[in-house]
């Protein structure tokens, strides 16, 4: 059995209001914010890390709202007690930066944080079914990481129906070009995590895109009979 979660990624706010634009999407009922942590070397981009978040977790308690890091970045393990000292609540590494992701998971566990597995578009879902039952949740990427504001890539949704009908208790989260026209697809397919920045940031009432998403995913999770 899983919930909803809709998760604004920051990425598609306007920085200079980082912490009221977050505080807003919050009290339009998103229950995640996607902290999307780029180094430049694993994605051609660089976003935003240590500092930004911590300065945001002293504004917004676990209690609040729960945070969800994307860390698009080489070596990882290098990163987890860092990210969990300034209290994150999920670590979410790409399959494609560890040589050893059963270690990795298991170090994660140990700092206290919940445990995510990321792939890129052209990486087999195969590669998450061993994972599976040791995380927390799996990410579908449905662009290729490194920027907002991309199209969704719906090829993408045969990953996260063979993902939902092995795992009907895994959160399975999608990640890109997310928004009214697209939930339909990641919604039928079992995705219960959705990510959504640009349709939720640059709304002019988040609050209704979320609401929207929400129903699209509880629908469906409960025509599956999997709707916690
Ligand atoms: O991880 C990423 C991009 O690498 C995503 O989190 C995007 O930031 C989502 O943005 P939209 O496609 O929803 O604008």
């Amino acid at each position: 059995m899983v919930k909803s979660h809709i998760a604004p990624s920051i990425l598609a706010s306007d920085f200079t209001e980082l912490g009221c634009q977050c505080n807003k999407v919050i009290d339009g009922g998103a229950d995640w914010l996607h902290l999307d942590v780029m180094d430049g070397h694993f994605v051609p981009n660089i976003s935003l890390g240590l500092p930004v978040i911590e300065s945001l977790r002293k504004k917004i308690p676990s209690s609040r709202c729960f945070f969800d890091c994307h860390m698009m970045i080489e070596n990882p393990e290098k990163w987890v007690q860092k990210f969990a000292d300034i209290g994150i609540d999920q670590f979410t590494f790409h399959y494609e930066t560890t040589k050893n992701p059963k270690e990795l998971i298991k170090l994660i566990k140990s700092c206290g944080l919940k445990a995510g597995c990321a792939i890129k578009p052209g990486t087999d879902v195969e590669v998450l079914y061993e994972l599976a039952p040791l995380l927390d949740m799996c990410l579908i990427m449905t662009v290729e990481p490194g920027f907002g504001g991309q199209k969704f890539m719906k090829d993408m949704m045969p990953k996260v129906e063979h993902l939902r009908n092995k795992f009907p208790n895994l959160n399975i989260q999608v990640d890109g070009g997310l928004g009214k026209e697209t939930i339909g697809d990641a919604a039928t397919a079992g995705a219960n995590v959705i990510v959504a920045g640009t349709s939720v940031f640059k709304a002019e009432k988040p609050s209704e895109v979320i609401s929207y998403l929400r129903k699209e995913v509880d629908d469906n999770l409960e025509a599956r009979g999997i709707k916690d």
